[in-house]
């Protein structure tokens, strides 16, 4: 298939400043191709070139198989349109004018606007939300809405391929999402290559993805295949838990958030956490970061918590998915447990897979605490075990900065 728009190495500079070298990239017909890359890697400088906004130095822009300097402008706007980064808009135009710019390739020098030309500015209004706005100066109206008539206004324009940078940086949440909704939706008819600065948009409603980085690309493919931890690292030096949002099965991420662990000094108390489906985590780090040397377990491998552990480096005693707890794990639990200055079991009510756990506990010479909200017993092995705990010392807490205190840290 012949690519709808390509760059065949390009190399752009600013003066002696080289911005892209050497880059090429391929985009097919009714995709939505998302750029991805730190600031300054010139994904902005890519896409004003591919607009012919910017001239290459070397290479060229293909625009549906012709060399875009080869174009006319209005031809170009009739194919290409382009939402950029800077939404200043000079004069006090209303913002139906703003949108209505978006018709001149439409249109002859002298024309006046059709009835057609009206309804399409409407209808582009319409679908990004701005139509109760049309009869406002667009320099009255917030830093989001204008973002949405400059989008509006490059509808207007009816292009077949969609340039955007960064198209909603100064929308809220729910506005990004109903505008990458509505540009979504205008795929496979027109093809997209947007600017994003947040991977889990750009992995949600992108095809493919480009992680740009020195003015090349670095990686190119699936959401899946770009966005793995280590190319985030790379390219961001941020560590990102990287995994499948569990109703879309897309990639998304969240920063790992360094703790002041790796820089705590040691404070000589050790706690022993006993935990699972999450419920650790927030303690794991609260003991990090105070210097605290931690054991966790016995925990699943695929256990959220084990995850959690994992990354703070604290030693875990772990079993498979669903499998019981061995002797060994017992074991080792028992010899962490007596080197223990302090023992948290997570999570209340305490389930049923703790009780192996809880077990242990029965002759643990070691202060114990439960951490959790709530102090329900749902009956059961596991609730009569804590509520035994309990009568021979155990103490129930109920949040974690009480715990702490308790601890003496
Ligand atoms: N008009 C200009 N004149 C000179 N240098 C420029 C100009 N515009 C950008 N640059 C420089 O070119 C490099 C790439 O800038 P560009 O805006 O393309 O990066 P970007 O990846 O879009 O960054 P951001 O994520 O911050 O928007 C940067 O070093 C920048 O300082």
């Amino acid at each position: 298939m012949t690519p709808v728009i390509s760059a065949e190495k390009l190399s752009v500079s600013y003066g002696d400043h080289q911005v892209l070298e050497n880059l090429s990239l391929a985009v097919e017909e009714g995709g939505f191709i998302g750029i991805l890359g730190p600031n300054g890697c010139g994904k902005t400088t890519f896409l004003r070139t591919l607009s012919r906004i910017l001239e290459p130095d070397a290479g060229a822009v293909m625009v549906e198989g012709l060399d875009v300097s080869t174009y006319d402008t209005k031809a170009l706007a009739k194919i290409l349109g382009c939402v950029r980064q800077e939404t200043d808009v000079a004069f006090g135009f209303t913002v139906r004018e703003i949108v209505l710019m978006g018709r001149h390739p439409h249109i002859g020098r002298l024309a006046p606007l059709s009835e057609t030309d009206l309804a399409i500015a409407d209808e582009a209004m319409r679908t990004t939300n701005t139509l109760h706005l049309a009869d406002r100066l667009v320099t009255e109206v917030s830093g989001g809405e204008r973002q949405r008539v400059l989008i509006a206004r490059t509808l207007a324009q009816q292009p077949r391929i969609l340039l955007l940078d960064e198209p909603t940086s100064h929308l809220d949440i729910n506005h990004q999402l109903e505008i990458l909704q509505l540009i979504h939706s205008l795929t496979p008819k027109i093809t997209v290559v947007g600017v994003f600065h947040d991977f889990n948009l750009a992995s949600y409603f992108c095809d493919r993805l480009i992680l740009m980085n020195g003015g090349k690309i670095t990686a190119a493919g699936t959401p899946a295949e770009v966005l793995t931890a280590n190319r985030i690292r790379e390219s961001f030096q941020v560590q990102m838990l990287v995994s499948l949002h569990p109703l879309t099965g897309k990639p998304y991420c969240v920063p790992e958030y360094e703790t002041a662990s790796e820089t705590a000094a040691e404070n000589g108390v050790r706690v022993h956490v006993i935990s699972g489906g999450g419920s650790g985590a927030k303690l794991f780090h609260a003991l990090a970061s105070r210097g605290c040397r931690i054991t966790a377990g016995v925990v699943a491998i695929n256990d959220a918590d084990f995850s959690a552990a994992a990354a703070l480096d604290v030693e875990i005693i772990t079993e498979p998915p669903f499998a019981a707890v061995s002797y060994a794990s017992a074991q080792r639990l028992r010899e962490i447990i007596h080197g223990s200055d302090a023992v948290v079991v997570c999570g209340m009510p305490i389930g049923q897979g703790n009780l192996a756990n809880l077990l242990v506990l029965q002759d643990a010479d070691v202060p114990i605490y439960f951490l959790g909200e709530c102090e329900d017993f749902t009956g059961g092995e596991a609730s009569a075990l804590v509520e035994e705990l309990c009568g021979n010392g155990a103490v129930q807490v109920s949040d974690t900065c009480d715990l702490i205190r308790r601890l003496g840290l």
